[in-house]
Order: C-alpha cells, then sequence, then structure tokens
C-alpha cells in the first residue's frame, strides 16, 4: 500500500529516536517510508523530496532533526503537506537547540513542533496517524482501542508501588 506517511531525518544517528515515531505507526497499521534527507549535507535532495511529496501521495510528514535544525522548516517550505518537528536530543545542549531552530517559525510557514527525543517521536507518530483518522474510519477505531489499552493499564493498577 502507498505509504501516506513520511518520516526523514537528518543523520542515520536519529534512528534511535525517530524509531519511536515507525513503532506507534506499525501499531496502528499505518504503512510509512523512512528516509534520511538532510537540508545541510543534501539540500538538492531536500528540495526534491519536498517538492514531490504531494505528487508521491504522502499526507503528512515527519521530521527530526538534531542541534541547527532546519531539516523541519526547510521541508514546510517547499510542501503544502503538515509538518510534524522533532527535536532530536543533541549531546552538547541536550536538544534546547534542535528545539528553538524547529518551533519558532516565521509567521505563514508552518511546523507543529513536538517535545525533544522520543517521546516527540513516538507522539509525531500518533498525531500523523489521528490526522489520517479524519477520512479512515477503521484507523480511527484503532486508535480508540490503542487509548482505551493505554486508559485500561492505568486503572487496572494504580498502586505505584506496584510494577
Ligand atoms: N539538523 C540536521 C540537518 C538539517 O537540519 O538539515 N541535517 C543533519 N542534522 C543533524 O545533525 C546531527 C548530527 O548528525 P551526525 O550524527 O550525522 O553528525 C543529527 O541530529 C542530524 O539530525
Amino acid at each position: 500500500m502507498q505509504p501516506k506517511v513520511a518520516i526523514i531525518m537528518g543523520s542515520k544517528s536519529d534512528w534511535d529516536t525517530m524509531k519511536l515515531a515507525t513503532e506507534i505507526l506499525d501499531e496502528l497499521q499505518v504503512p510509512h517510508h523512512v528516509e534520511v534527507v538532510s537540508a545541510h549535507r543534501t539540500p538538492d535532495k531536500l528540495f526534491s523530496f519536498s517538492s514531490g511529496a504531494v505528487d508521491a501521495g504522502y499526507q503528512v510528514i515527519i521530521a527530526g532533526a538534531g542541534g541547527a535544525a532546519h531539516l523541519p522548516g526547510m521541508v514546510a517550505s517547499k510542501t503544502r503537506l503538515p509538518v510534524l518537528g522533532v527535536p532530536v536530543q543533541s549531546k552538547a545542549l541536550n536538544g534546547m537547540d534542535s528545539l528553538l531552530s524547529i518551533v519558532q517559525m516565521p509567521k505563514g510557514i508552518a511546523v507543529g513542533t513536538l517535545a525533544i527525543g522520543s517521546a516527540g517521536a513516538f507522539n509525531a507518530g500518533l498525531m500523523a496517524a489521528q490526522m489520517l483518522a479524519n477520512t479512515d474510519a477503521e484507523l480511527a477505531h484503532r486508535l480508540e482501542a490503542f487509548r482505551k489499552a493505554q486508559t485500561d493499564t492505568i486503572l487496572e493498577n494504580p498502586d505505584p508501588r506496584e510494577v
């Protein structure tokens, strides 16, 4: 099936973080494409990927990058598709550099910025699924089941001393 979600990242070193987005999409049975694309290191590829993303059939793009994380904003500048930005936790500045590079977009070009690190990557995958569920009743059903299971797990064992 043609993937509707593209997950791109600035480097293979981002995979440990970005794989969380793939895990929730796998769980929700949402096909997705994964690829390294860097605004800094592969600028021509960034342009061709972003400008061809609609024709490629994608509906949402998740872009993760660390440090001077210009990737999500640059992708957003070349496509009308919604871009979810994941700030990868950097070693030098703990991801604060990544977050600030992604979140403070100029008015007129939007990036939806998630939390720093793995939780942000997971939630980016979840949010992409939630977007697609607006026009996919079966996916909406799987999302409801995911949320119910999450809630039930907490309600069934609320004692913090028990694992
Ligand atoms: N921020 C960007 C971009 C970009 O924004 O285009 N390309 C790579 N990077 C980031 O550089 C960090 C270090 O990369 P290496 O580990 O390959 O040196 C990664 O977190 C990557 O996302």
